[in-house]
């Protein structure tokens, strides 16, 4: 089997891979299908409705790591069958950003899913579904018309959710949400999931698609699990491989700052607060950050923000009854000449202590997430 995936992964590499590839990997059982076209993964989404079962999709860049793994178990635990893609989306990089150096890991990736996908199965597992397809298309079967990454340049159907897409990390990656919007739009349309399992590390990304899903009438719903993050907080994340053993200590103190600020949030609620000035959070947050690296490892803040759940729209204060997202971006700066730059993205939700859900009934006074989209 792995001699099949590495001739996979080489004719990947040359793009040798015909459009209508599906390839049964042998060593699982039962086995993981890859397929690499839409006509098979459709043909493969028609035999799940036929047999009623409910269909997961788990959408990534691959370089899979442990926060992958725990949306797939979430998604295991609820649906038949699981679909993951691993699919480096073009659209979502600026020409300037690392789309030719992301991590692609295909053949390892392959190995964790087929792990998982061994224990999911076993007899002892709680799990109701597992992973029966990977979709691992080539950037010409997802965008028949080309897609240079010259925003100008592109052609075709584009999706954009705005004023959402252009706040937050929309200001530094201006092209990001539209690329990331439509790209989940066209594997929507494609494998047509009953329910598409997203991380809170992306918290801006959930609030964009679960905007585009409901405007647009998507019938899948979007579901998101709680960042995994290493021993020392930090949130996984597949970008995590470029800090580098120096800078990888200090890439925890975003997380600080935000733990920071919810302890002040916090504070504040247990005094019986019921609106909290902005500042009050970030004061304590800026503190840790302004205090973050040492005199080898320099770290510059993008963005701290506290803001309104619904449209991640910055608030001067927080009301108690509703909560907060407070979030930011901090840049590893590089310590030698071979590195990059290394953008470290993170965030909490500040539980609301809603009286009444979005439906209009009565709920606990205790703090929860409040979900509006
Ligand atoms: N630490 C994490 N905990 C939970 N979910 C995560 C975590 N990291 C990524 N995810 C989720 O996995 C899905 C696929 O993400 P992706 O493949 O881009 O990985 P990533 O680690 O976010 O990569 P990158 O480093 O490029 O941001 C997304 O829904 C993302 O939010
Ligand atoms: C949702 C996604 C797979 C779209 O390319 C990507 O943005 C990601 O991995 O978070
Ligand atoms: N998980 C986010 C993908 C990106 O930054 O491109």
């Amino acid at each position: 089997m792995i001699q099949l995936l590495r001739r996979f992964a080489s004719l990947s590499a040359l793009t040798k891979i015909t459009s209508t590839m599906t390839t049964p990997l042998p060593g699982t059982k039962p086995p993981l299908t890859l397929y690499t076209s839409i006509a098979s993964i459709r043909q493969w989404r028609r035999q799940q409705a036929s047999r009623c079962n409910s269909v997961a999709m788990i959408p990534t860049m691959g370089a899979i790591h442990a926060g992958h793994i725990s949306l797939i178990r979430s998604a295991a635990q609820t649906h038949d069958s699981l679909v993951i893609s691993v699919f480096v989306n073009p659209a979502q990089f600026a020409p300037h950003e690392d789309l030719s150096r992301y991590p692609r890991t295909l053949t390892t990736d392959i190995k964790q899913l087929e792990a998982l996908n061994t224990e999911l199965s076993s007899p002892e597992s709680s799990s109701k579904g597992r992973i029966e397809a990977l979709f691992v298309p080539s950037v010409p079967e997802i965008y028949p018309s080309g897609i240079p990454l010259q925003q100008e340049l592109q052609k075709g159907a584009f999706v954009t959710v705005t004023p959402l897409s252009s706040r937050l990390e929309g200001i530094t990656r201006p092209h990001f949400f539209r690329g990331v919007a439509t790209v989940c739009m066209k594997l929507f349309n494609i494998v047509q999931p009953d329910e598409v399992y997203f991380g809170q590390k992306d918290v801006q990304q959930t609030v964009v698609l679960k905007w585009m899903v409901g405007d647009l009438h998507i019938p899948t719903k979007i579901r998101v699990e709680d960042t995994v993050r290493e021993e020392d907080g930090l949130a996984m994340s597949s970008r995590n491989v470029y800090l580098g053993e120096k800078r990888r200590g200090f890439a925890v103190c975003l997380y600080k700052a935000l733990k920071a600020a919810e302890e002040a949030y916090l504070q504040e609620v247990a005094k019986g607060a019921t609106v909290i000035p902005k500042r009050i959070l970030t004061e304590p947050a800026e503190k840790v950050l302004r205090e973050a690296g040492s005199d080898e490892v320099k770290t510059e803040t993008e963005y701290f923000s506290v803001a309104c759940p619904k449209e991640l729209e910055e608030l001067e204060q927080v009301d108690v009854s509703i909560g907060a997202v407070i979030s930011g971006a901090v840049r590893m700066l590089p310590t030698q000449e071979s590195e990059g730059p290394v953008r470290i993205i993170d965030n909490i939700i500040l539980k609301g202590k809603a009286e009444v859900d979005t439906q209009g009934e009565r709920v606990s006074q205790d703090l929860r997430t409040v979900v509006y989209v």
